[in-house]
């Protein structure tokens, strides 16, 4: 398909193998600007391997994978990184005994070039200290603004990883199971965040939470044995008999495919109910 704006992220014919065994056997995957994209399927079906893959932490043994249009295998994270894609990294990335303020600063900084001295040219660097500022803002953590990382609640903690990894202006963001660890409450206001902080950006999640993929996602890629096996807004991918025959035939235990299915029945008898 031809189209005037390129993707943002693409996927063609992917493939990775580790020793003898092929582990992503031809992932295709057309992800179109601002569309917010969760990638589930079963334990093992390849979906870390995927975002490694595409954040340049591993090496395709075959296939290509585009950013915005141009062909970034081979390059590594930090290059792929000034290109515009950032990926979260887990809380013990953050600096722990830097504030808020000066996380969010590094890592605006760090994309922009100055890596590991950043926090040597910070004086001068009104520019960066208003936007970090605004940052502050939207993450709603002016008022943590000076508490070192470590000292922030496991939610906040979170709140400023997604800070840290969008400080760069990258447009295209992979978040790793953001919600982990948090609370029914926290996560649904962890995913009103996201959504707030991502506005315009693309987004693409690994996430095994069905509330989290329902509440946050455009569209979900199901990713079975390497491969995408559905790439479709949530209620065609429920519908999907495809997708239904991959949980029930090989993971009948996961908790996803329960989910998948009970969330459609509910749809269902809500749909009869509101109809009688
Ligand atoms: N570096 C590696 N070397 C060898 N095998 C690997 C490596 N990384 C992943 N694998 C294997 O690739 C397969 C897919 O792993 P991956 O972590 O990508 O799956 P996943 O879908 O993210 O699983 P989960 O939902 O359990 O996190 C697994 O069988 C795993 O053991």
């Amino acid at each position: 398909m031809s189209q005037s704006t390129p993707y943002a992220l693409e996927l063609r014919d992917l493939r990775k193998t580790f020793g003898k065994t092929e582990i992503i056997r031809g992932a295709n995957l057309s992800v179109q600007q601002g569309e917010r994209v969760a990638i589930i399927g079963p334990n093992g079906a390849g979906k870390s391997t995927l975002f490694n893959l595409i954040s340049g932490r591993l090496l395709p043994s075959g296939g290509d994978v585009l950013l915005n249009g141009q062909r970034i295998n081979g390059q590594t994270p930090f290059e792929i990184n000034r290109l515009g894609l950032a990926r979260s990294f887990q809380v013990s990335n953050l600096f722990s005994k830097l504030s808020v303020f000066e996380n969010l600063r590094c890592g605006l900084l760090w994309s922009s070039g100055y890596k590991y001295s950043c926090w040597r040219f910070l004086a001068n660097l009104h520019d960066a200290n208003q936007r970090t500022e605004e940052l502050l803002h939207k993450l709603h953590l002016e008022k943590r603004r000076d508490v070192l990382a470590m000292n922030l609640t496991y939610a906040e903690q979170r709140a400023l990883e997604i800070g840290v990894t969008i400080a760069g202006g990258a447009n295209v963001i992979l978040l790793d199971e953001p919600t982990a660890g948090m609370s029914t409450t926290e996560t649904s206001h962890f995913i009103e965040l996201i959504k707030e902080v991502t506005v315009g950006k693309t987004l693409l999640t690994v996430e095994h939470d069905m509330g989290v993929v329902f509440g946050l996602a455009d569209k979900i890629a199901v990713v079975v044995y390497g491969q995408v096996i559905a790439f479709d807004t949530p209620q065609k991918v429920r519908a999907n008999a495809a997708v239904q025959e991959a949980y029930l035939g090989s993971t009948l235990a996961d908790n996803q495919a329960n989910a998948v299915l009970a969330a459609d029945v509910l749809e269902q008898e809500g749909g009869e109910h509101a109809a009688h």
